[in-house]
């Protein structure tokens, strides 16, 4: 049991209208995980078929009227995700398809979050600023942003089998396959993923290019059930190297950091509301804000919550709960 989760226990605000008050008076800001899922724990419980914001393109029920309760009441709203398939911009977007209004400064997803990293944390040497990314366009799009030379990403040139001559150019360090100038392996969640992508990156770390995750979720929600997430494709190559690359997404204090930069909150007046003990609730706990809330519509369960090694300082069956607080 860590330190954090001894700390709690948990308080379940479902149609606790007091609690709920109490407990919406002690903050400032809010910063919300995105995805959500109907799983499978919930699904003999219909009371619990919601999410944090949505899953897939479906929102959940209360989800405008709850964010707009919070902005109503003065609260500072952050959207905060792990998913790098998408740009600030891509999000934007998807929740303005959604009826949420945001801005792209009030997003921060983990492909920004690396991109930033490498921009103006990374300091690399002048001829070895190149990204070898494994993922999808939500990664390229921030790293242009950022003026990040990358190769790889959604190129289709990388969407194909290994052929013989490939072993062997790769073995020799061949310039036509292994690029010089990369000096950093960014991975993320990558719907294409492949042999070729995984030798290449393997390669690339050998040779000494820093190894970097965007985030580290194991599984990924979608139609109510899990499928591989971002830490999915890191796992070949941390059972490779014997090494684990360095996330920038949640629960890293990296993230935290840059949202604190922008934003300038009072951690002790802010929650973090997720659906995840280890990324959600941890991100808030590690980053010492004032509160978390857990959903219990997402990848954790209720046993999670309660008995987990990272606990919430409060869970509710699902996001829209908090409209009990009227
Ligand atoms: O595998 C992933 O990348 C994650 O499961 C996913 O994208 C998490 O997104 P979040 O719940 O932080 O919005
Ligand atoms: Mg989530």
């Amino acid at each position: 049991m860590t330190q954090e989760s001894s700390q709690f226990a948990p308080r379940y605000l479902t149609g606790d209208k007091a609690g709920l008050q109490e407990f919406l008076a002690k903050f400032d800001v809010f910063l919300f995980d995105c995805d959500g899922l109907t799983p499978v724990h919930a699904l003999s419980r219909p009371s619990l078929r919601g999410g944090v914001l949505w899953s897939g393109d479906h929102l959940f029920p209360g989800t405008v009227e709850t964010l707009e309760l919070l902005r109503n009441n003065g609260k500072q709203v952050v959207f905060v995700t792990n998913n790098s398939t998408k740009s600030r911009a891509d999000y934007r977007k998807k929740l303005e398809g959604l009826g949420i209004p945001s801005t792209v400064e009030e997003i921060f997803s983990s492909s920004y979050s690396s991109s930033i990293y490498i921009s103006r944390i990374l300091q690399l040497p002048e001829n070895k600023r190149k990204v070898y990314v494994i993922g999808e366009t939500g990664i390229e799009q921030e790293l242009r942003s950022e003026n990040v030379p990358f190769i790889g990403g959604t190129d289709l040139a990388y969407r194909r089998d290994v052929t013989p001559a490939d072993y062997k150019k790769i073995a020799a360090g061949d310039e036509s396959i292994l690029d010089p100038e990369v000096g950093v392996v960014l991975v993320g969640l990558d719907f294409h993923m492949n042999y070729l992508k995984i030798a290449l990156a393997y390669h690339y770390i050998k040779r000494g290019a820093v190894f970097l995750a965007t985030n580290i979720d194991s599984t990924l929600p979608n139609s109510g059930t899990l499928f591989p997430g971002a830490g999915s494709m890191s796992a070949p190559l941390i059972m490779m190297l014997n090494k684990e690359p360095v996330a920038l997404g949640k629960p890293s204090q990296a993230m935290m950091d840059s949202i604190e930069g922008k934003f300038k909150f009072d951690r002790s007046r802010a929650c973090m509301v997720g659906d995840r003990a280890n990324t959600d609730i941890r991100f808030g706990l590690e980053g010492k804000l004032g509160g978390t809330l857990g959903v219990l519509t997402g990848v954790s369960s209720e046993e999670d919550f309660v008995s987990g090694d990272v606990r919430p300082h409060a869970y509710l069956d699902k996001l829209s709960d908090l409209l009990g607080s009227e």
